[in-house]
């Protein structure tokens, strides 16, 4: 038997976001964000199901915080509604829609819990996508607006901040693969929007140490490992290829102060440029406090021509899968966090999301969702090796508290470590819940 143990002051914590958990889409001021357009235009999620209800998180606070409480976190990551704020995303604040975050960090301060906010998880309001979104530079400064009236109303409260969650989600798989809000299918426009969208984060940055905010601010970009299928140097650089839209895309920029040549050169060639201008790489690498890593799966690949953006296959290893139809690839979390920290040095890293998604069921009151705890075990073995090779990890969050709405995938995919039932919005613990709670109660867990 051999005992996992993490630092004494490891932060360990669960992560939701505001569409995803909230519900109350047309309460108390809340404007319409593009993710209420996309989710209610037919055809775009499955079953045609939307966020207007979701977890009733909005109305349900006490219950949602009382689970945190039980649960023993010392972290809680959520997102901000920005159109809860400002419904129009410039201009006029709600002042109920403020009011809501503030009770809700309120709430986790007073039972000890520590509020990571991130202020960007992907709801931009509608009335700035009907001027252009994203692709429009004057966005960038909308958000800055909006990310200053955070700032100052919950200054010397929330003292972990995250401007951008998943840039590459918010760019490439909005407007190039269509699959999430907006839903367009144009790799300029989405290449546009990651840059404009790297600013939006550089900017609010700057603005943060303008304010003076107490505390600290990151980004959390999604990454994932593809393993070369062989040494030959066409499958490593297609893997290299592959890894890059994730990891050197939103990272060089901020860690570099440049794009990475061996992607801008790929997408030069198919005719795609950076709408550059003087200055931006300055704005975009403003030092960062820590960087957020999402991981959630990897895979073996190898190159193939023609073959989707970079010429890059996902081959079959056999390994396990998740409900979410991914690998269950742990190396690749520890491969992909050794690579980060030799390419960037050795920088404060979060564990912002790392989770599972399966087809719990419920059974006499109880979820059994073994399979949910070892792939939760799986990678915090992984990350234990990471801390023993000198990775920075500073804490880990499970995503997610609750099953929630699951973007294109509406309700049907559950990576909650409690139960929701969709009909009642009833909680149920499963039994990931109570061994995370155990696992942070000790500190340790044994294999
Ligand atoms: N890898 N190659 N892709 C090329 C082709 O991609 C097609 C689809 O791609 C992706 C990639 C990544 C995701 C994803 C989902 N979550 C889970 C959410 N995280 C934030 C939180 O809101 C969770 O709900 N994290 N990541 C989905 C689809």
């Amino acid at each position: 038997m051999s005992v996992i143990q993490f630092p004494k002051d490891f932060v360990w914590g669960v992560a939701t976001s505001a569409y995803q958990i909230e519900g109350a889409a047309f309460e108390d001021g809340r404007g319409p964000s593009i993710w209420d357009t996309f989710s209610h235009t037919p055809g775009n999620i499955i079953d045609d199901e939307n966020g207007d209800v979701a977890c009733d998180s909005y109305h349900r606070l006490d219950e949602d915080i009382a689970l945190l409480k039980e649960l023993g976190v010392n972290s809680y990551r959520f997102s901000v509604s920005w159109p809860r704020v400002i419904p129009d995303g410039t201009g006029k604040v709600n002042k109920k829609g403020l009011q809501y975050y503030e009770n809700l960090v309120d709430q986790l301060l007073e039972h000890g819990i520590e509020p990571m906010c991130t202020l960007y998880h992907w709801d931009l309001p509608q009335k700035l996508e009907e001027k252009g979104g994203w692709d429009n530079r004057d966005t960038i400064d909308a958000f800055v607006e909006y990310a200053n009236v955070m700032f100052e109303r919950l200054n010397g409260k929330v003292k972990r901040w995250i401007t951008l969650n998943e840039p590459w989600c918010a760019s490439f798989l909005s407007h190039y693969i269509g699959e999430h809000a907006p839903g367009n299918q144009d790799l300029q426009l989405a290449v546009n929007v990651a840059h404009h969208l790297l600013m939006a984060h550089g900017k609010t940055v700057q603005a943060f140490r303008e304010l003076a905010v107490e505390g600290e601010i990151g980004y959390a970009p999604n990454v994932t490992w593809l393993e070369p299928y062989s040494r030959k140097s066409e499958d490593m650089e297609a893997c290299r290829r592959g890894n890059g839209w994730f990891i050197e895309w939103f990272m060089d920029p901020v860690f570099k102060g440049e794009y990475p040549a061996f992607l801008t050169n790929w997408f030069a060639d198919k005719g795609i440029t950076i709408p550059l201008k003087d200055g931006d790489l300055e704005v975009i690498s403003q030092p960062v406090d820590f960087l957020g890593i999402n991981y959630y799966n990897g895979n073996l690949a190898r190159h193939k021509a023609n073959s989707g953006l970079f010429d890059v296959e996902n081959i079959d290893a056999g390994y396990d899968k998740t409900d979410f139809d991914w690998f269950i690839y742990p190396d690749g979390f520890y491969s992909v966090l050794l690579y980060v920290k030799k390419r960037y040095g050795n920088i404060p890293v979060y564990i912002t999301e790392n989770g599972a998604c399966y087809d719990d069921v419920v059974e006499n009151g109880r979820v059994r969702d073994e399979q949910r705890i070892a792939y939760i075990k799986k990678h915090l073995i992984a990350l234990n090796r990471c801390l023993e090779s000198g990775v920075n990890i500073k804490g880990y969050h499970v995503w997610s508290l609750l099953d929630n709405f699951e973007w294109a995938y509406g309700y049907t995919k559950r990576f909650g470590i409690v139960h929701v039932d969709f009909q009642t919005l009833k909680r149920i613990p499963k039994d990931s819940y109570y061994w995370y709670q155990k696992l942070i109660r000790n500190n340790w867990f044994t294999i």
